[in-house]
């Protein structure tokens, strides 16, 4: 597991490039017949992805987290980015298709993933957080969860985000997911900006072509610095730090929080005016 300590805004102020990508940028998410998996101590997330071959893969707890089963005392998200992939915990399988999310409740003891066979092989994102109680392992297929439409074509940031861990459709401790998707011709999420002291936030840039590069904005709002995202990889947001970004053609992208409170909207607004 890659540890990544918590940064602070006046050490980030310093960063060059390649202290900015170490800290922030998690660039192999997809390893094919591996699960990689990045812990950050900001709000103690675990975030990474299972692309297992013909061998099905276990996930393993690690030395980081210092149990017996990765969920002993956390909540999990897999979500299927692309293939098909069977999840099985404790013994009960759940297949998923792009854009199907399974949450796994504390406590599950065996955790594997599969690629259904005859199909691409599957890419299951991963999310993870601290959970208090342990709560049912709940299966969302992607065309349940209502779609909610954002931005304009004339501000290049027309789309569709879905909620799919917010307490509506899944109980979670700490867990918040959505997945957004750009409309054709829109490049820009989440501007105007915004912060959230109360959570750490990771996105996952997803659906990108192989040449195509994303410019992740992220730091104090008055503050900014940048990262260069290529197609499936994640960036980790400090609470104090914005996270945005706009990009050379249409993207997807994974977002998860976790930390204090458990409100979708309560949001630090940035105005236009105090970006710098
Ligand atoms: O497109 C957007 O805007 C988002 O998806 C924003 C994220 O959901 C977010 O940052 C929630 O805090
Ligand atoms: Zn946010």
């Amino acid at each position: 597991m890659d540890v990544r300590y918590s940064t602070s805004p006046a050490e980030a102020r310093g960063y060059d490039t390649a202290q900015l990508r170490r800290h922030y940028l998690v660039e192999d998410v997809f390893v094919p017949g591996a699960v990689r998996l990045t812990y950050s101590h900001e709000d103690r997330v675990v975030l990474g992805g299972a692309m297992p071959g013909p061998v099905p893969l276990r996930l393993q707890a690690d030395d980081a987290l210092r149990t017996d089963h990765f969920c002993e005392r956390r909540e999990l998200a897999a979500f299927c980015v692309g293939g098909r992939g069977a999840v099985t915990v404790d013994g009960t399988p759940y297949t998923l298709s792009r854009g199907d999310l399974l949450y796994v409740g504390r406590g599950a003891a065996e955790i594997t993933f599969a690629s259904v066979e005859g199909a691409e092989p599957a890419r299951i994102y991963l999310a993870s957080a601290p959970a208090h109680r342990a709560l049912p392992t709940t299966l969302v297929r992607g065309q349940d969860v209502a779609p909610v439409d954002l931005g304009t074509p004339e501000s290049a940031n027309a789309r569709t985000l879905r909620r799919y861990i917010d307490g509506t459709h899944v109980r979670s401790c700490q867990l918040m997911m959505g997945w957004t998707q750009l409309a054709p011709g829109s490049v820009w999420n989440t501007m105007p900006a915004h912060t959230h002291a109360r959570r750490t936030e990771c996105y996952f840039y997803f659906d990108l072509e192989p040449d195509a590069r994303l410019v992740h904005l992220l730091g104090e709002p008055g503050e900014t610095r940048h990262v260069i995202v290529r197609n499936e990889q994640a960036v980790i947001s400090p609470s104090w730090s914005i996270h945005s970004g706009a990009a050379t053609g249409s993207y997807s992208f994974l977002w998860f929080m976790a930390g204090e409170n458990y409100r979708f909207d309560d949001m630090d607004h940035v105005a236009m005016a105090d970006l710098r």
